[in-house]
């Protein structure tokens, strides 16, 4: 029976940090850190075993063996979301069992904490994902972080210095989120979560077949071979490297089993001995996030609704602390637009279908309606997918990892984090890299990103992703049911976007071709390049890359004005309001060269270093103050 606990009218906070994916979870953490009274809410349930996640297949069922005795011993998670209590959050619970249970090693594996096992969100989306969106999307602690590949690439300086090129009208350079501006924030970022090219800990790499033909097939044709891609991050033209991950000890880590983990040992009240006087973090899951409350463009809490399993979590208005309390969204690309629409942020057309929805009797006016292009500006990287095979190429069956393993496997990745289960499924890599320039002068970056898979045993299906330079934007919507649309699909919609995707297959059917034995099953070598990419439909379900972006667009043209582009200014804040901050994918002006979570906590950092040195006073600038204030 669940329990769907009041919160409390008199607790406050200084920050309220929506959603726990890639931006929200190093928000709590930098914000907690610096000394505020932090709450962070997660709509959807706990994910990995340190959190008290439970899902799992039946070979990690049950684990009572040591995992790895050389392990450090990991705080004691609950083995599932403990129900909220008034009074006591799950932050000071989890400090209480670790201080009351003798530490275990980490026996609690979740299928989210096993790389091999992260394609069966695939086959096995239930409970992980998000139901009000029409895309792929995590919706449990974590976010996409939990349920993802764990790619983690360190930007190539273009990402920042072509997206987030902010200069003001009068030619000063804010220099405020361009590379250089951004190298301390990735340095703090990599510094927690190096992530690593030999995810085994052995150091070996399994099932290397396919990775070696085609890496060694591009070396062969003049590519440069990069052992550690991060340590390059500005080789991104003809090179060629394995895939890194924000993978450690064989486990899926990454900002779940960094940045959270110390933001959730600051407990309130306590952690610190100065009973309260430094920062706390109080983390909700389960709960779900309606609306921001606002007057004009002041917001003074959040209302809450439960959304867990069985009805767990929390309900009600939570309050900010008067007069300084801010919000951050931080809810990814679709959820955070969608809660924008609801607190009355956006376009008039959505925030009127909000208005004709059940929200409608409760919403904010219509007078106090901020106009805003949320939802506009939708990115992600065009996937295009091609298919070769070759001899050498060995397939693994990761999808029968869940329920029809290989004993040998599951035994030495329970023993000690090693063999094809310590990798990501479904034996990704190689990755390359070129930069295309267009017949318009720009360059457009693309990623190739092969795995072993495909209609042959020994097929590689090697995703294009195009990335850098991108121009084509799409749209998203929001439906009467509250549900969240790819309305006009960003992919290929300028034609030297199509011509950049047409000429990095075309170089790449070149590079390969004196291989020996190698065949083109997709397209097949009769077809030629333009007939291929014009073939495929530039819809989410034939394009999508997982990667969206760009909703709540950064920059310094306020998009209240009627030229204007931008939902959020250089601090993150949104524009008309003086507290409401979004810091997650949906800032990113433009697509960038790789996979996104390692640029999206590198802009967290980043971000809570702004919002912190922001003052309340500068904050009030352009507000919406109402009738009578101007
Ligand atoms: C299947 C898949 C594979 C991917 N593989 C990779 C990869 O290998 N490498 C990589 O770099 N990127 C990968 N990505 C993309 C990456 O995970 C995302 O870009 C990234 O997580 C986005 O971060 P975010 O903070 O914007 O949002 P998210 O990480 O999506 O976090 C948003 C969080 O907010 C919560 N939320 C939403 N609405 C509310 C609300 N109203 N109230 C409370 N909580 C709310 C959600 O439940 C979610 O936890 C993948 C994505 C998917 C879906």
């Amino acid at each position: 029976q669940g329990q769907c606990a009041n919160v409390s009218s008199t607790d406050t906070y200084d920050y309220i940090i929506i959603g726990s994916g890639a931006g929200g979870i190093p928000m709590a953490d930098r914000l907690s850190e610096a000394g505020h009274k932090v709450l962070l809410i997660e709509k959807g349930p706990p994910s990995t075993g340190h959190w008290g996640g439970t899902m799992k297949p039946e070979w990690l069922a049950n684990l009572t063996a040591p995992a790895n005795p050389d392990d450090p011993p990991i705080e004691d998670p609950p083995t599932e979301d403990p129900p909220p209590d008034q009074g006591t959050n799950t932050a000071t619970k989890m400090k209480k069992r670790a201080d009351d249970i003798p530490h275990t090693p980490n026996t609690n594996l979740t299928r989210f904490d096993v790389p091999g096992l992260c394609n069966q969100i695939w086959a096995d989306p239930t409970g992980a994902i998000c139901t009000d969106v029409d895309q792929m999307a995590g919706c449990m602690l974590g976010g996409g972080t939990a349920v993802n590949a764990g790619l983690w690439w360190k930007p190539h300086p273009d990402d920042w210095d072509t997206n987030f090129n902010f200069v003001p009208a009068d030619g000063s350079d804010d220099g405020g989120w361009n590379n250089a501006a951004l190298v301390g924030a990735t340095e703090r970022v990599f510094s927690r979560i190096p992530g690593t090219v030999a995810p085994s800990m052995d150091g070996e790499r399994y099932l290397a077949q396919g990775f070696d033909m085609l890496s060694g097939s591009l070396v062969g044709a003049g590519w440069e071979r990069l052992e550690v891609p991060n340590e390059e991050p500005g080789k991104k033209n003809r090179t060629v490297g394995p895939s890194t991950f924000m993978y450690a000890g064989g486990e899926r880590s990454g900002p779940l089993a960094t940045y959270l983990v110390s933001a959730v040992g600051r407990t309130p009240g306590g952690g610190d001995g100065q009973d309260g006087g430094g920062g706390s973090l109080t983390l909700w899951m389960n709960t779900t996030v309606k609306r921001v409350v606002r007057e004009w463009g002041h917001a003074t809490g959040v209302e809450v609704e439960c959304s867990g399993k069985g009805g767990f979590g929390r309900n009600g208005t939570v309050a900010l602390t008067p007069g300084t309390g801010r919000v951050v969204v931080s809810a990814g690309a679709f959820g955070t637009a969608k809660l924008l629409f609801r607190s009355g942020i956006g376009p008039t057309d959505q925030l009127k279908v909000v208005q004709n929805s059940t929200d409608g009797p409760t919403m904010i006016s219509s007078d106090q309606w901020i106009d805003l292009p949320v939802g506009y500006n939708l990115n992600d990287h065009v996937g295009t997918d091609v298919e070769i095979a070759h001899p050498d190429v060995v397939f693994y069956d990761y999808y029968g990892a869940w329920d029809e393993p290989i004993v040998e496997d599951t035994e030495t990745y329970l023993a000690n984090r090693t063999g094809p289960l310590a990798q990501a499924a479904p034996n990704i890599g190689p990755i390359f890299w070129e930069i295309i320039t267009g017949s318009d002068g720009t360059n457009r970056h693309l990623q190739w990103q092969a795995r072993v898979e495909g209609t042959l045993n020994t097929s590689m299906t090697i995703t294009q992703y195009l990335g850098t330079g991108t121009k084509s934007r799409g749209r998203m919507t929001i439906s009467k049911q509250l549900n969240t649309m790819v309305s006009t699909p960003p992919y290929l919609r300028d034609e030297h976007d199509r011509e950049a995707v047409i000429q990095g297959i075309t170089n790449l059917r070149e590079a390969l071709k004196d291989v020996a034995n190698l065949t083109w099953i997709t397209p097949p070598s009769n077809m030629t390049v333009e007939d291929f990419v014009d073939s495929i439909p530039a819809t989410p379900s034939r394009r999508c890359s997982n990667h969206w972006i760009g909703t709540a667009k950064m920059g310094l043209d306020d998009g209240r004005a009627v030229d204007g582009t931008a939902v959020v200014d250089l601090n993150t804040k949104v524009y008309g309001t003086d507290n409401i901050f979004v810091v997650d994918a949906s800032i990113f002006p433009g697509h960038i060269t790789g996979n996104p979570s390692a640029m999206i906590v590198i802009a967290a950092e980043h971000a809570a270093e702004r919002i912190l040195a922001l003052s309340v006073e500068d904050a009030r600038e352009g507000v919406d103050e109402g009738p009578g204030d101007a």
